[in-house]
């Protein structure tokens, strides 16, 4: 069989003189080539990763106005947003090898999805699949899983949202409080948990509504672990943003 080392001086022999090789030795060759395979295959995972995202919610896992949301650009006024800016930079150190979910509630503009986004587009920055997801945007992929047309079915649907690193669930208490809905969040949940993968949820009402809205099981389940619940309850920012600032 021949060794790096023979492939390299095979090489240099056919290399014209004035052609200065990238490698010197047989060794170098062969780190080179294992450095590609290693890229090759992170690609193909990043790449499997997005088509995935791309099955799940027909998008990649951030909404286009949060892309650009990071803890560097969360402004920080008060003292409640300097600590849900601490605990939401420390949810994303801590991330790896941590099954912690995470409620943000309060009032609205106040920037929970900002900041669920900053969470999640440096998790997307460290490999890890992340969808963020409205209680609406949810129940039409569900729904639609049973339209004829669909070539996912509802089972594959909630495997894919039960399966992505992190999951986060935006607009709770937005809904009709439809039987349905709340048992498509059970599952998912209750799945996610059960396999030690955290998730998300932000919301407009308090732990207590959120727990009449979606029972004492779900919620129970969101505390499993160092999990963290922060209570965003000063101004809105909105009127503020001008949509040139990141
Ligand atoms: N402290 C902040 N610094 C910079 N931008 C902020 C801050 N708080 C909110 N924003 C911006 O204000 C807008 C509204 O914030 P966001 O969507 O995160 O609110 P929310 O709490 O999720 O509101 P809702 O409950 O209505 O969904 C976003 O564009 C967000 O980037």
């Amino acid at each position: 069989m021949k060794t790096p080392t023979d492939l390299f001086s095979r090489l240099k022999k056919m290399m014209p003189a004035n052609v200065q090789p990238k490698f010197t030795s047989g060794e170098e060759l062969l780190a080179w080539n294992q450095e590609q395979g290693r890229l090759r295959s992170e690609s193909i995972v990043r790449e499997n990763r997005a088509m995935k995202m791309q099955r799940v919610m027909g998008r990649s896992g951030i909404r286009e106005l949060h892309m650009n949301c990071s803890f560097d650009n969360y402004r920080v006024e008060n003292e409640g947003q300097r600590r849900a800016l601490t605990m939401a930079r420390q949810y994303a150190n801590d991330f790896e090898g941590s099954i912690a979910s995470f409620v943000f509630s309060g009032r609205p503009g106040t920037g929970k999805n900002h900041l669920a986004a900053a969470i999640g587009n440096d998790l997307i920055l460290r490999g890890k699949s992340v969808l963020i997801v409205t209680v609406a945007d949810l129940m039409s992929s569900m729904k639609g899983t049973f339209s004829g047309g669909s070539d996912i079915t509802e089972e594959r649907l909630l495997h894919d949202l039960s399966t992505v690193d992190l999951l986060v669930i935006d607009e709770i208490g937005m809904q009709s409080e439809s039987r349905y809905e709340k048992v498509i969040i059970n599952q998912i949940v209750d799945r996610r948990s059960s396999s030690k993968r955290p998730t998300g949820m932000l919301s407009n009402l308090d732990p207590a509504g959120m727990n009449t809205l979606l029972g004492e099981r779900v919620m129970d389940r969101m505390r499993l672990g160092n999990s963290m619940w922060v209570r965003f309850d000063w101004e809105s920012y909105r009127s503020r943003v001008r949509g040139d600032e990141y």
